[in-house]
């Protein structure tokens, strides 16, 4: 069986200034060097990238952005490249959060270029999939899940599926302090993950991390990591203090 490394992203979202950004680091990294055997990453808004990046020097905490376009550079006012997230030290971006899709419109297809345009910048993308509460009370979640994710990769080859990490986010646990189980985000990871053994062979499946994300706290993170299928978490509100963020991190240890 593949070995995955336990992976816990902290999605600020739109919080936090880059001072307040800088703060956090100052207060969080010497605790969190104490654990070694989970990778970890802050996902900062695109004003606090720079104050992150600097912040985390010679620590293992990695910066993630949490949103790009998939242009190289151009008149599209507003937008951040993915060669400026590359320049500034990014590791990772998250695409497809289902914010971004119920606010901004984003389609399967605009994630899917922007998922190539990541991989061919070095930058990991952070793949958001989940289905909302009609859709899993009309029992639709496998299928959503599914489509989300043959579309999001589209063009992706078996070797670029080991710098792509799936963060299933039932969009009814976003925010409202009512997780999946673990059991059931387990089983829908799981089917995930035939899906890209489906697409990309068994190998290539068993080294992608798939993280669950919605309501994830210091105290349900060891349930979650409990799960053979969950290789850490995507954590929007727990990741924004310092002490909450070194909690979820230890506790992801397998
Ligand atoms: O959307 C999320 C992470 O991307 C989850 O947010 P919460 O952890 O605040 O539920």
């Amino acid at each position: 069986m593949a070995t995955r490394t336990p992976f816990i992203a902290g999605n600020w979202k739109m919080h936090k200034t880059h001072a307040e950004a800088a703060a956090f680091i100052a207060a969080a990294k010497e605790s969190l060097a104490a654990t070694q055997t989970v990778e970890y990453a802050i996902c900062a808004p695109f004003t606090a990238l720079q104050a992150v990046a600097d912040a985390a020097k010679g620590t293992a905490i990695q910066v993630g952005a949490q949103n790009m376009y998939f242009a190289e550079k151009g008149a599209y006012t507003g937008e951040v490249a993915p060669g400026m997230l590359q320049a500034l030290g990014c590791a990772y971006v998250i695409l497809g959060h289902s914010e971004r899709r119920q606010y901004f419109h984003e389609t399967d297809d605009m994630i899917n270029k922007k998922v190539l345009a990541a991989l061919a910048h070095g930058l990991k993308p952070i793949l958001c999939v989940g289905e909302d509460l009609e859709q899993r009370e009309r029992n639709l979640t496998n299928e959503v899940v599914a489509v989300q994710t043959e579309d999001g990769l589209k063009g992706v080859t078996a070797e670029q599926l080991a710098d792509v990490v799936i963060a299933y986010e039932p969009i009814w646990a976003i925010g409202t302090g009512r997780s999946s189980t673990a059991e059931d985000a387990n089983a829908v990871i799981g089917h995930i993950r035939q899906v890209l053994a489906r697409k990309f062979g068994n190998e290539a499946a068993g080294t992608v991390r798939i993280q669950y994300g919605g309501s994830v706290k210091p105290e349900n993170i060891a349930t979650f990591m409990a799960q053979p299928e969950i290789d850490g978490a995507l954590v929007g509100g727990a990741s924004l203090e310092a002490d909450s963020f070194v909690a979820l991190v230890q506790g992801a240890q397998k």
